[in-house]
């Protein structure tokens, strides 16, 4: 996949250990941490987890957020002498008088303002209009790569990630179930965003012009057939994101290429929508979770769901009991996905057969529409422990219920119809 150079101050990837500020000239470091130390393979990592949480009244950011509220600093140290409230900026001062109230022991509020929010890609992005939704008004931290947003959560330099996990045409994005195992972020949220596809180009190209387009692989993807339809059979090129590759048209000056991308990134990088809505289904969606350093704390009075990920090393033949452990309670599924897994892709089968033949290991992921708080999911997960080697509860979080319909073409599309 090509790299894109793009113009916008992001974090980006660097092989050298170096500064983490989010700077245009700076880089983030990812390492070389090996999997396994942050998979958490003991049998009992998700009860005791969830033990914790379950004694916590607030997470460290809160505790930290509540005391600088009650004493006036940000570094969380206690400070009994009396303060000059005037002296403080005013957005300070009102906070420093207001007694501690139930809503300030909640979990972190949805509303995002104020909040870090990283994000894969440039400008213009769909992850950027994801982070928009989930925390409306937060500052979204563009992100070169999916390792460095969550980096940048573990290094707090952003206070969440909120990164794509599947498309409704284009299937799951693999690397991020990888990532979710590798680092021990924890999803404390979804969100799912209508993806409405554009054809991008520079002023005045006409599409007979074009020889190649441009776009995220699940950009390409999603717009397969349409692409066909419209008689572009022309070279398609995966780019690291949607946004980016319109970028790097408008910097370059390409001539003969398009971009599949927003109607934002044809705006802010100033090139002409050839053709609109070129999704191949017009209901397509992303489903992304967002992700901070702290689980919150799950809930029961709205509806829930909770994502885990398990392994065994008998291979595929336990997933059948694992699944039966939610049948029995009712517990819906609203996902599966297996990966490879990674600290052992294959296991060679001895013993009587002599070592000869092999399967491949996996670790697989599931959704259910329960919450952590609930016993049947505690005894389900009691249950599910019982058939694995492995299983960590990656998060329970409120469902995205926010209904959405197909979106229409925008006002602005111009020479094509579809
Ligand atoms: O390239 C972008 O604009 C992205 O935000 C990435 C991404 C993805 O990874 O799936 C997000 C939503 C769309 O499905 C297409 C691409």
């Amino acid at each position: 996949m090509r790299t894109l150079l793009p113009s916008s101050p992001m974090l980006r990837y660097s092989q050298s250990p170096a500064t983490v500020t989010p700077s245009r000239r700076r880089f983030i470091h990812c390492g070389n941490r090996s999997d396994s130390s942050a998979i958490g393979s003991s049998r009992s990592d998700w009860q005791s987890s969830w033990a914790i949480l379950s004694s916590k009244v607030v997470s460290q950011e809160q505790s930290e957020s509540l005391l600088s509220s009650v004493n006036g600093h940000s570094n969380g140290s206690l400070n009994l002498v009396p303060f000059d409230n005037n002296s403080l900026a005013p957005n300070q001062q009102s906070k420093k008088t207001t007694p501690l109230s139930i809503t300030d022991l909640s979990p972190a509020p949805m509303h995002g303002s104020n909040l870090r929010v990283a994000y894969q890609g440039v400008p213009g992005a769909y992850s950027e209009a994801a982070a928009g939704k989930a925390y409306p008004n937060c500052q979204a931290i563009p992100c070169d790569q999916f390792e460095v947003a969550f980096q940048a959560v573990e290094l707090w330099i952003a206070d969440r990630a909120v990164l794509p996990v599947e498309n409704s045409l284009g299937g799951s994005i693999h690397r991020n179930y990888d990532l979710l195992l590798r680092h021990r972020l924890h999803i404390v949220g979804e969100v799912q965003l209508p993806v409405h596809h554009c054809l991008l180009a520079l002023p005045g190209v006409r599409k007979e012009f074009l020889t190649r387009v441009i776009s995220h692989p699940q950009g390409l993807a999603q717009c397969e057939h349409t692409l066909t339809k419209l008689g572009l059979n022309v070279a398609r090129e995966a780019v690291d994101d949607t946004a980016g590759a319109a970028e790097f048209i408008a910097a370059n000056n390409v001539r003969d290429t398009a971009a599949i991308a927003s109607a934002r990134a044809a705006e802010i990088y100033g090139l002409e929508i050839l053709a609109d809505g070129i999704q191949d289904d017009a209901s397509n969606v992303t489903r992304f979770v967002m992700l901070a350093r702290e689980p919150i704390i799950p809930r029961t009075d709205r509806p829930f769901k909770t994502s885990i990920v398990f392994a065994h090393e008998k291979g595929t033949c336990v997933l059948f009991k694992v699944l039966s452990a939610f049948a029995f309670r009712n517990i819906s599924l609203t996902k599966i996905e297996s990966r490879p897994n990674h600290n052992v892709p294959i296991r060679l089968v001895d013993e009587a057969n002599v070592g000869t033949a092999k399967h491949f290991e996996y670790m697989f992921y599931v959704d259910f529409e329960a919450s952590m708080a609930e016993a049947r999911a505690q005894n389900a997960l009691s249950e599910v422990q019982e058939f694995t080697s492995f299983l960590r509860v990656l998060g329970s979080y409120p469902m995205d219920m926010t209904s959405w319909s197909p979106s229409p073409p925008s006002s602005s599309s111009s020479t094509l119809s579809l």
